[in-house]
């Protein structure tokens, strides 16, 4: 095999798309663009946190649907104040066969406009309330913008829970339940650290209340991700919708329902390749890895006899056979005609956690030798101990894969109260949390201000100006940091003259 071709540091985005193909996550579909492949590898990172996530929404009561994938013009007329800035991303069928559809159908991009007018029929009492459905589905929007598997794509898996409840503080701590879901999946699962905030009124969900967020960050381009959202929609699509209940407390008065929608799709699991791939490919966390570890055979040389061979392979199998006792998914890499370094290679590009080596002279001393994918980490482990000490060090690769990520986005993100160091800051690969006004319109001057580099003369030709993205706000982050006195600490846009209304994490993002 010929293993990654480029570093990570140095071509980011091809350095992506070759460990995703090179790793067997992906294959793309080259018959129709922005269309992704996933391959058992990435299939088994899915399920992972579909039951983990699954398990938990059932024990808060939410219960599992699946709607159809097409929506009228008609349904989608109702949420028209907001869909028409998505219309360009709806993908219509508009013939079956050789005959047009006397309606064209749109291919779901989101399930609000299929399920709500059924939420309609189905919500009358107070009783039927908190109503709460989940579906595991796929989506498809038209991107415009530059595909990449994962993060964004024409296509992709997701779940969209959708719930109603009697009052908006009951559908306030759900909102928050759910949030804390996604960064368990990130925190727990991928070893991904997220910040938790609410959206800015530019950034949230248009058709919503508000938008709560976990943001994540990518190292290797200082670049921020939204990583899931969990939105309170108050009552806006109940209107739309007429999903009311009589009010319990008077006879012959209708509420509007408060309503929750929260999706986390496939994109989790380009941030985590993003974030703890590197050089020879792919890295993964112990809890989400198929193959936590790989037992290969070493120095059997043609000295060995067959017998001498055999035995010592009954003795790798009995390793094997502990490991999986010990609760490790471990597999061996028997196979003929590949050298030890060839497979070596492999599997590092693979993602596997834990390498184990077992050669003659491991046996002749009742050890195995290790090398840890994540920081390379050689040594031996006795046989006697593997059952204690291979899921102990499991263990030890997902806390330390996560304390690395962890300590990188804590430093990278920088308190800022003099605007000339932002754009320096960003440029070092940092997200910046300011003082800010929270008006949309400072928003998109803000993004203006800080497009191109800090250390760019002016006569760079343009050709070579740095990426122009300017930095968007990612979350109002739920940590508040001191220093804000409302009405008196401005809000750092120098070209701004509003008062400062919380903290904001601003930064260059996808
Ligand atoms: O993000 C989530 C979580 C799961 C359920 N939905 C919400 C909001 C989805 C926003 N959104 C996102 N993208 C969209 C694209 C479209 F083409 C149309 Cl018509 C609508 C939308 C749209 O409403
Ligand atoms: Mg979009």
């Amino acid at each position: 095999i010929i293993g990654i071709t480029v570093k990570k540091s140095e071509n980011f985005s091809q350095w992506y798309q070759e460990v995703v193909l090179k790793a067997e996550l992906i294959e793309y579909y080259t018959e129709i663009s922005g269309f992704f492949i996933m391959r058992p590898a990435t299939m088994y990172i899915w399920n992972t946190i579909r039951k983990w996530f699954q398990e938990r929404i059932e024990a808060m009561g939410v219960e599992e649907t699946s709607f159809p994938m097409f929506l009228s013009q008609k349904s989608l007329e109702k949420e028209k104040a907001h869909v028409e800035g998505f219309a360009p991303e709806l993908a219509w069928v508009t013939k079956a066969g050789e005959k047009d559809l006397d309606v064209p159908v749109a291919v779901r991009p989101t399930s609000e406009a299929v399920m709500y007018p059924y939420y309609a029929k189905w919500i009358r009492s107070h009783r039927d309330l908190p109503f709460r459905l989940n579906q595991w589905n796929s989506v498809v929007r038209w991107e415009a913008k530059q595909t990449t598997p994962f993060l964004r794509a024409r296509e992709f898996l997701w779940q969209e829970g959708h719930t109603a409840h009697l009052t908006e503080e009951q559908a306030a701590k759900e909102v928050l339940e759910i949030l804390e879901l996604y960064a368990g999946i990130y925190e727990q699962l991928l070893a991904v650290p997220v910040v938790r905030g609410r959206k800015t009124e530019a950034e949230k969900f248009a058709g919503g209340y508000y938008t709560t967020t976990v943001e994540g960050y990518i190292p290797s381009n200082g670049r921020g991700i939204q990583g899931a959202t969990s939105h309170c929609l108050g009552q806006n699509f109940s209107k739309m919708f007429d999903i009311t209940v009589e009010d319990p407390n008077e006879k012959g008065k209708h509420l509007y329902v408060w309503q929750n929608s929260w999706g986390l799709s496939t994109r989790v699991i380009g941030v985590m390749v993003m974030i703890h791939g590197d050089d020879k490919g792919l890295v993964l966390p112990p809890r989400i890895a198929k193959i936590q570890s790989i037992l290969i055979p070493v120095g059997l040389t043609a000295k060995m006899t067959a017998e001498e061979k055999e035995a010592h392979l009954k003795k790798l199998d009995e390793i094997l056979d502990i490991l999986k006792k010990a609760g490790v998914r471990a597999e061996s890499d028997l196979r003929d005609g590949y050298t030890p370094a060839w497979k070596f290679n492999d599997w590092e590009l693979k993602g596997v956690p834990l390498r184990i080596e077992f050669g003659p002279k491991d046996a002749a001393k009742d050890v195995v030798s290790y090398a840890r994918r994540d920081t390379g980490e050689k040594g031996t482990i006795p046989i006697a101990e593997l059952t204690t000490k291979v899921p102990e060090m499991l263990e030890t690769i997902q806390q330390d894969m996560y304390n690395r990520a962890e300590k990188a986005f804590r430093e990278h993100r920088l308190q800022i109260t003099n605007w000339d160091e932002v754009v320096p800051a960003l440029d070092a690969k940092n997200l910046v949390i300011i003082p800010h006004c929270l008006v949309p319109e400072c928003e998109e001057q803000i993004k203006e201000m800080t497009k191109g580099r800090s250390d760019e003369s002016p006569d760079t030709p343009e050709g070579q100006k740095a990426p122009s993205m300017g930095m968007k706000s990612l979350c109002i982050p739920f940590e508040q940091p001191e220093g804000i006195v409302k009405g008196e600490t401005k809000c750092l846009n120098p070209q701004c003259s509003r008062f400062a209304e919380a903290w904001c994490m601003f930064g260059r993002s996808y």
